[in-house]
């Protein structure tokens, strides 16, 4: 019992620190309210040379885009387990991301050279879907399940003794646009911006680049275990632009696969 209660304190607090996190990111990436963010410069004593700013940016995006790939691989799912209880497996993969993302904030080297700046209608529209990105974020972690994405299901299911059940695939809502919103939300935060600076967009280009790589990692993990059924998927749902006209394909009408149910 008492490894049990271990195991919920630890996903908890590292829920919290990813809660932490997030609720930093839009602060962060759209210089509001926070002491430190993308064009906020920190006060080192003396003058950012831009090589040390773009080398320090690349090795911080480096590793978490390392981190967050590798940890999310099936393989080092299954090498981590051997020293971890199968319960804690995802919420240490939701701590050490919140923790380089956390260093990411606090050890960004801003570079304030505009690259852009919009005013009036097109300031207002920027940043409207900037503010749609971050919802689209959030809604979608909860359209295939925040709490298993975030490691407190896995948690509350040891505490009950019942065993942590694999992943579902869901196509909910969103889901049915686009094959991935959520990563599709992150691109319109961090592109969608009034003002664009020289650093912001390092921090976007890098982070566009790393979404489309890890995405073709994620897919096909899950070819690998949903087969068929991802791959139907992928052939009647894109994976990041919404189709601005539903195409109706011989497939379509002739599958009873229902999109949206579990599978
Ligand atoms: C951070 S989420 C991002 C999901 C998706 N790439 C997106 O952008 O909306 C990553 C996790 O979601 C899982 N996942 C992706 N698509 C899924 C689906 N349709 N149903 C269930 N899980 C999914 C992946 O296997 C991975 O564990």
């Amino acid at each position: 019992m008492f490894a049990r209660l271990a195991i919920l304190l630890y996903a908890i607090v590292s829920y919290g620190i990813f809660t932490v996190s997030f609720l930093y990111a839009p602060g962060f990436v759209g210089n509001y309210v926070v002491p430190k963010s993308i064009d906020e410069p920190i006060d080192v004593g003396s003058p950012i040379h831009l090589s040390e700013a773009i080398v320090v940016n690349l090795l911080l995006m480096s590793l978490f885009a390392i981190q967050h790939s590798v940890m999310a691989r099936p393989a080092f799912k299954r090498w981590l387990v051997k020293f971890l209880p199968a319960a804690c497996q995802r919420s240490t993969y939701v701590l050490l991301s919140s923790l380089i993302l956390l260093l990411l904030f606090w050890q960004w080297r801003p570079i304030p050279a505009p690259v852009w700046q919009a005013s009036g209608v097109a300031a207002w529209l920027l940043t409207g879907v900037h503010w749609l990105g971050w919802l689209i974020v959030f809604a979608s972690s909860y359209m295939i399940d925040h709490f298993d994405l975030f490691g407190l299901r896995q948690a509350f299911s040891a505490l009950k003794g019942s065993e942590i059940s694999g992943q579902t695939f869901k196509t909910p809502l969103l889901y049915k646009i686009v094959r991935h919103p959520l990563m599709l939300g992150f691109l319109l935060a961090f592109w969608a911006t009034p003002a664009m600076t020289a650093g912001h967009l390092l921090f976007a280009i890098a982070n566009t680049v790393y979404i489309l790589v890890a995405l073709q990692f994620e897919e096909r993990d899950l070819i690998a275990e949903f087969g068929e059924t991802y791959q139907q998927y992928r052939r009647r749902v894109p994976m990041l632009v919404p189709r601005l006209f539903a195409r109706r394909r011989t497939d379509d009408r002739q599958s009873s696969w229902p999109v949206g149910a579990p599978q």
